[in-house]
């Protein structure tokens, strides 16, 4: 089947007044994993909710496992799994109850009691939901999106508040979910669970995609030079004497950030300028080093550091 897992096209989506989505186009692939990254507020659980059959779009078009989720939710319901924000499981359900009743609802299901055991719940069968952790919460919601071993699985936020250890858990099991050919699409607001995760990564601001690739892709033109000194240094004096536009940031503790513009990049030459501007200056660049930045580093640049109201 050569259909993308999720193709969104020019979506839009309103509350009111309120553009949460505009204009917004991104594919997701089968067998891998696309995380979509945004501020509060982006319209990302807007998107995942349109894609998941949960909310009508005002325009655009989405299709999901090659059908509509609007007019074909019957269709994908078995084929896809949905762990929503809020966690979806009634207050009252027990654990193990819940997922039993999941299972009976798919045709060859994951028995209940390997998830529960393997997202470490065996303790918890008998407890309400509403009594298990914020962590357990979040661990009997995934294993509900997976039990019906679907072929494309939404996420939202699938490890919002575990601790370090659930959190590995859950990224080996969507590690395993995209190696037996699932397709995953998760939001997060976790650098690091995209670079450790996603084939695929789509950051969004104001409900449209600002930039999309992978991990790499989005990082490897973006490179710094950092170095720490015990001189107070003239930063603008730096900043001219290198090579086309640069900017050069102070940090605590003696740091200086370096990033250009400049299309040669941070090559020989460049260090060889800084390296001459400092020694004019008697200053020694300690731990003087040429980084790739990191994807936090480039999201904050695209989505801004401002807070988010909403
Ligand atoms: N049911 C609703 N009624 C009115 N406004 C809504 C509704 N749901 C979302 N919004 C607004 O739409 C915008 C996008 O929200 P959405 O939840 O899609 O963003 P998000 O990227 O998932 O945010 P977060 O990271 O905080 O979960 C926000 O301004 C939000 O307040």
């Amino acid at each position: 089947m050569g259909t993308a897992a999720v193709e969104v096209t020019d979506l839009v989506k309103r509350y009111g007044g309120t553009t949460a989505v505009a204009g917004l186009s991104f594919t997701a692939a089968r067998g891998a994993v696309t995380a979509l990254l945004g501020p509060n507020g982006a319209g990302k659980t807007s998107t995942i909710e349109i894609c998941e059959g949960f909310r009508r779009a005002d325009a655009g078009r989405v299709r999901v496992l090659g059908l509509d989720p609007a007019a074909d939710a019957r269709a994908l319901k078995p084929r896809v799994g949905v762990m929503p924000q809020s966690g979806g499981v009634p207050t009252g359900a027990r654990a193990g109850e819940w997922l039993r009743l999941m299972a009976s609802f798919h045709a060859d299901p994951v028995p209940p009691e390997l998830l529960l055991e393997r997202l470490g719940l065996t303790g918890a069968v008998r407890t309400p939901f509403r009594r298990l952790s914020g962590g357990q919460q979040q661990r009997l919601s995934l294993a509900a999106a997976v039990i019906g071993r679907p072929e494309l699985v939404f996420l939202d936020e699938p490890t919002a508040g575990l601790d370090p250890q659930a959190r590995r858990a859950t990224w080996d099991l969507v590690a395993e979910l995209r190696s037996a050919g699932v397709g995953v699409v998760l939001t997060t607001h976790y650098m690091e669970e995209a670079e450790h995760l996603a084939d695929h990564v789509v950051i969004i601001d104001h409900g449209r995609v600002v930039a999309a690739g992978s991990t790499a892709d989005l990082t490897d033109a973006q490179q710094e030079l950092r170095f720490r000194t015990g001189t107070d240094l003239d930063t603008e004096s730096l900043r001219r004497a290198l090579p086309g536009t640069s900017q050069v940031t102070a940090l605590p503790g003696g740091q200086y950030v370096v990033v250009t513009a400049d299309p040669a990049g941070l090559g020989p030459e460049f260090l060889a300028t800084l390296t001459t501007w400092c020694a004019a200056h008697g200053v020694l660049p300690e731990e003087l080093r040429v980084q790739r930045r990191t994807l936090e580093d480039v999201f904050l640049e695209l989505t801004g550091r401002d807070l988010r109201e909403s």
